[in-house]
């Protein structure tokens, strides 16, 4: 028996589902699931009982090394159980007007037993809840149970392809049958660890490249609810894993890689039929450009082709290939094209300088005085062509950082789209990139501007020497100036800036993040969103894997 010594808002309660329970047989003492029993000031402080289960031979096990332990920065480890909720002791002030929840998802469990993923994109996915009521934080993680994960846990061995891992044939045909089947896209996983979203009629979806992919969630329970079909016919393996969500529509696109190009569908609140509004060819290299995400502005979908560019036989290969599922052609060119949302047609398509891009910040429209666009102006999280970033985010490089300053160098690429016919984009650094200290990814702007002008992004840069982006960061697009948080040690996920309800200046509300600390431990953060100062904090009862992108879902008027 051991004991550990926890805040006086955590009650112990066990909630371990058998699978979790059966993956977690060996190694040392786990800890129980623990929930709220009322406000944290009227308990006493707490000894949570932690028991140590009888070791057994199992093919799955929680390997030592790869877990959260103390002094070692949680971001890089598995979560360390299946579920959690409670409520977490808030220091500072959480502004009472900041009710609703922000949910994060990401890739949280990177190994099965001692079988270990290399890639930060492969972990089975977790997501997170940020409940805040009236000043109040409620907590809590689960595992999304897609049937990759499943499979996983009932075979104790990966059954579908991962980012960068793939099943041995043995058991990926074991478990999914004919080898048809691995040809039809069955064998690629349905692991939704990138993105959730709340759909304009408030269903909750989990996402990843894969269409199969989309799962629905419980956004008060995180209780997976089961695939999201979609129920036209438009085919296809895969989608960009960051659609443009409104209240009114849901716009995604979806490569092609039997004839290179990009089909732009919409889908409308309380349907699962997406329609097409037009499509794109693309004009260089053997195959589509990853497409991660893209930008819209009020009347246009920007289309980016990168000189990444998918590789079908990657997809299907066993064996990790330098940058996984995709292959750089610089030879192909670079363009942007840009289709219009109402017909379907392609207004612009240029060339454009040679980029690296996941995630498009916002674009919008630049127009003359009688209000007609002349050009379009797109901001992404750009890595100075270099697709070396894809290989600085395996596990191994993450867990392995000595102080030596190896994250490559990024900046805010703003990309100026001429609407006059001109072949030719530009390229360019919108502010000095060492304001943010030449890191920047994982970014969010005030949703209000999605589209449209606007001033400010908030991202994750760095700090050098680093191996991974370690600062909060708040871009002045207007004045190219950045303001900096930084705790020491520490990794910030993605800031996600909310509102307050009412606001008129573009930076008034907040900014959400979750800190893996160098202490092994982590915590929520709230930052003022205009001064950028931390205004509340709240200890998570352990240290959290690093998580990729959230929504905010304000509280429902009553
Ligand atoms: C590409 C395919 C798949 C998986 C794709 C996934 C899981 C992509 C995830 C991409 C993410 C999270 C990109 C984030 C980038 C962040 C960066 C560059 C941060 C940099 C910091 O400096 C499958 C679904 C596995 C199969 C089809 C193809
Ligand atoms: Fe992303």
């Amino acid at each position: 028996m051991a004991s550990i010594l926890f805040s006086p808002a955590f009650q112990a309660t066990a909630i371990f589902p058998s699978t979790w329970s059966e993956l977690n047989r060996s190694g040392p003492p786990r800890l129980s699931s623990i929930l709220p029993r009322g406000r944290p000031q009227e308990l006493e402080s707490l000894k949570v009982s932690v028991e140590a289960e009888p070791r057994v031979t199992a093919p799955l096990q929680l390997v030592e090394t790869e877990r959260c332990v103390d002094g070692k920065l949680a971001a890089w480890t598995s979560i360390r159980q299946e579920r959690w909720e409670g409520e977490l002791v808030v220091e500072g002030e959480i502004p009472l007007w900041l009710n609703g929840t922000y949910l994060r998802n990401g890739p949280g469990l990177w190994n099965i037993g001692d079988y270990n993923f290399r890639h930060l994109f492969d972990g089975y996915a977790t997501i997170v809840r940020l409940h805040f009521e009236n000043g109040r934080l409620f907590f809590g993680h689960r595992q999304i149970e897609s049937e990759a994960y499943k499979a996983a846990m009932k075979n104790k061995r990966i059954c579908y392809r991962e980012f960068s891992e793939a099943p041995r044939p043995d058991s990926f045909l074991a478990y999914v049958g004919e080898l048809a089947s691995f040809f039809s896209g069955a064998s690629l996983t349905d692991n939704a660890n990138t993105g959730v979203v709340e759909l304009g009629d408030g269903r909750v979806v989990c996402l990843t490249e894969t269409i199969k992919g989309s799962i629905q969630i419980n956004p008060h329970t995180l209780e997976t609810v089961g695939k999201f079909e979609y129920t036209d016919n438009l085919g296809g393996l895969i989608h960009s894993a960051h659609p443009i969500v409104t209240e009114t529509e849901f716009l995604t696109l979806l490569p092609d890689l039997v004839r290179p190009g990009y089909t732009a569908v919409r889908m409308e609140p309380g349907t699962n039929e997406r329609k097409v509004i037009g499509r794109v060819n693309c004009r260089g290299g053997p195959a589509p450009g990853w497409v991660h995400s893209f930008p819209v502005t009020e009347h246009y979908v920007v289309v980016p082709e990168m000189p990444l560019r998918y590789c079908a036989q990657n997809l299907f290969r066993a064996e990790p290939t330098p940058l996984e599922k995709f292959e750089w052609h610089p030879e192909s060119g670079s363009y942007v094209h840009v289709m219009c949302k109402a017909s379907g047609k392609i207004v612009a398509s240029v060339e454009v300088p040679p980029f690296v891009t996941f995630h498009f910040i916002n674009a919008y429209e630049e127009k003359d005085e009688n209000g007609r666009a002349t050009s379009i102006i797109a901001d992404c999280c750009e890595h100075n062509a270099d697709t070396t970033i894809l290989a600085k985010l395996r596990l191994q490089n993450l867990r392995s950082f000595a102080g030596q300053d190896v994250l490559p160098d990024a900046r805010v690429g703003r990309f100026r789209i001429p609407l006059d016919g001109s072949p030719e984009g530009e390229l360019e650094a919108a502010l000095d990139p060492e304001e943010h200290g030449r890191g920047m990814d994982m970014c969010s702007i005030n949703q209000a501007h999605l589209g449209q002008k606007y001033r400010y992004a908030y991202a994750c840069g760095a700090q050098r020497p680093c191996n991974f982006p370690n600062t909060l960061t708040k871009i002045d697009l207007v004045k190219k100036k950045a303001k900096n948080w930084h705790d020491e040690g520490g990794v910030p996920s993605e800031p996600f800036f909310v509102a307050r309800p009412g606001a008129t200046e573009e930076d008034d509300g907040v900014v959400i993040s979750m800190v893996s600390d160098k202490n092994g431990g982590g915590y929520a953060l709230v930052l003022d969103g205009s001064t950028f100062e931390e205004i509340a904090r709240a200890k998570f009862p352990y240290g959290l894997p690093y998580g990729l992108h959230g929504c905010w879902i304000p509280k429902k008027a009553s």
